[in-house]
């Protein structure tokens, strides 16, 4: 048993996403039971007293594997020798907002978050951005954290690729364990891709096995794309339980490696593979061993995923020469 606790920070610790993740955390969900974990939980002063009061609820379950709770909102206090940031904290979009509005507001935050992490963070520190707009904001977290490497930062696109498992097994009937090799190109948005083509039902290939272009096009990339805007309309407020989830399987899997025979969706730093402008953070399939991730090379990409990747990489490029133009990278 490891004696050690991993220290676990988590930005927007008071929020909807932190109300599912820190006890889903606490709860040894993401590298297991015999794994202690400490939490440094990052708040603004406004909401330290709603956080105090999670905290109770934190103490309350005793968690057999919660070696301690650090709560503040000094990210040179809270980040000091942590080994996974979940940097979650960010302005949720509300109806009708559309993420760019949410760019500058962001950046300020990332900027911040990203020097104290260069300061302060463990050597072996992996960071996980799932604060929107994630793709760009992890952009510029790394571009303002000079030291730590820039494979050991990612954007969250596993919630989209877990929709799109969902989706998939919803339409043929399949479960969703019968499905691998899932990806999701480009940015965390309505315009990202999730690409059917090279994926697989039991064995087959997925496009084969649906038979339809037309619900691939009219239905299943619509509702994955925008899945997250039908939960605002739905519910009010952006998924929290969902993104708790994916952040904690995303975390996992770059940790403890991905399945045998399978892979992930991860938005990393692009190093130009397919086609994809070097640089900005974008989403691949990865597979993921001892905290690394390596780009998926050489699948088969047709003329409809060409099409779909480009325009989500051109609003990626945008995203990042719009935050360029604020000076904020
Ligand atoms: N990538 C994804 O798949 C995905 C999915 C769902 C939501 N999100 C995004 O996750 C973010 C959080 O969502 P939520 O529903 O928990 O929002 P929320 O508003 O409930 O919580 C956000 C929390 O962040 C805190 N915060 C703001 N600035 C901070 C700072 N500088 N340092 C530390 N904490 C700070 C706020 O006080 C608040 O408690 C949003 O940006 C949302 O859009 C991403
Ligand atoms: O789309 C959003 O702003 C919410 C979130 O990113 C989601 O995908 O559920």
């Amino acid at each position: 048993m490891s004696t050690s606790p991993v220290k676990v920070a988590v930005t927007g610790a008071a929020g909807q996403i932190g109300y599912s993740l820190l006890f889903r955390l606490a709860n040894g969900d993401l590298l297991g039971k015999d794994t202690p974990i400490e939490l440094r939980l990052l708040e603004i002063e406004p909401a330290l007293k709603t956080l105090e009061g999670v905290v109770m609820e934190i103490d309350d379950c005793a968690f057999p594997g919660l070696a301690g709770v650090v709560t503040g909102s000094d990210p040179r206090k809270v980040f000091d020798g942590v080994n996974l940031a979940l940097l979650v904290g960010a302005r949720p979009r509300g109806p009708g907002m559309e993420r760019g509005d949410l760019l500058e507001a962001n950046g300020a935050i990332f900027t911040a978050q990203g020097k104290a992490l260069n300061e302060v963070a463990a050597d072996d520190v992996r960071i996980g951005v799932t604060g929107n707009p994630a793709n760009t904001n992890a952009l510029i977290a790394l571009s303002n954290a000079p030291d730590i490497p820039h494979e050991r930062f990612s954007a969250l696109t596993r919630l989209d690729h877990n929709r799109a498992i969902s989706q998939l097994a919803a339409k043929t009937g399949a479960a969703v364990t019968d499905i691998k090799q899932m990806t999701i190109w480009g940015n965390h948005s309505a315009t990202q891709y999730p690409d059917i083509f090279n994926a697989t039902v039991g064995g087959t290939n997925a496009a084969e096995a649906v038979g339809d272009q037309e619900w691939l096009e009219s239905t299943f990339i619509p509702t994955v794309a925008k899945r997250g805007a039908a939960i605002i309309d739905a519910r009010g407020s952006s998924s929290a339980a969902s993104a708790a989830s994916a952040t904690i399987d995303a975390a996992r899997d770059w940790l403890t490696g991905s399945a045998e025979g399978d892979w992930v969706s991860m938005a990393v730093v692009s190093d130009g593979s397919y086609g994809v402008p070097e640089g900005i953070v974008s989403s691949f399939p990865v597979t993921t061993s001892g905290g690394d991730w390596t780009i998926v090379e050489g699948l088969d990409v047709n003329d409809f995923s060409r099409g779909r990747i480009d325009a989500s990489v051109a609003e990626l490029t945008e995203e990042r020469d719009a935050v360029k133009g604020l000076g904020l990278i």
